[in-house]
């Protein structure tokens, strides 16, 4: 989605960077009440955005329409997971965090089928 990715060297806050190099931010855990972390890119504790200068410029929309589509999903669907066994938390080893084997989630409808057209 980035529209314009740096082709060329740069300096930013005194490092030089080459052209081409990959970054990834070390984004550390710290603990705090969840309700408590800011998900603007603000503290590095949970970026779903990313941060900075090239923070997602949906964020906001996101939250706007966040809610509204988990509530529907909440409220027009039961979920259960295909055998009804928990989800499997554990982490895959990589860069980013990933599960170590894929969710799946099995979604009944349990309105009644003309609220879904
Ligand atoms: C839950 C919803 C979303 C999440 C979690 C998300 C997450 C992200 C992340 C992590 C980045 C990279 C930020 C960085 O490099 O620092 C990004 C970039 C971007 N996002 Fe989103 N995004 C969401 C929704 C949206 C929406 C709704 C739009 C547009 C309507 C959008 C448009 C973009 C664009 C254009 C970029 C590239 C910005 C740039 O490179 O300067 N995103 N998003």
């Amino acid at each position: 989605m980035r529209l314009y990715p740096s082709m060329e060297d740069c300096t930013g806050s005194g490092y030089h960077v080459r052209a081409g190099t990959q970054h990834f931010v070390n984004a550390l855990k710290v603990d705090h009440d969840p309700k408590d972390i800011d998900l603007r890119g603000q503290n590095f504790e949970l970026m779903p955005f990313g941060s900075g200068r090239r923070i997602c410029p949906g964020i906001s929309f996101a939250f706007q329409v966040m809610p509204l589509t988990l509530a529907s999903l909440l409220r027009g669907f039961d979920f259960a997971t295909p055998l009804d066994e928990l989800v499997d938390m554990e982490e895959a080893k990589s860069l980013i965090i990933t599960r170590a084997t894929p969710f799946k989630a099995l979604l009944t409808p349990h309105l009644s089928a003309s609220l879904y057209d």
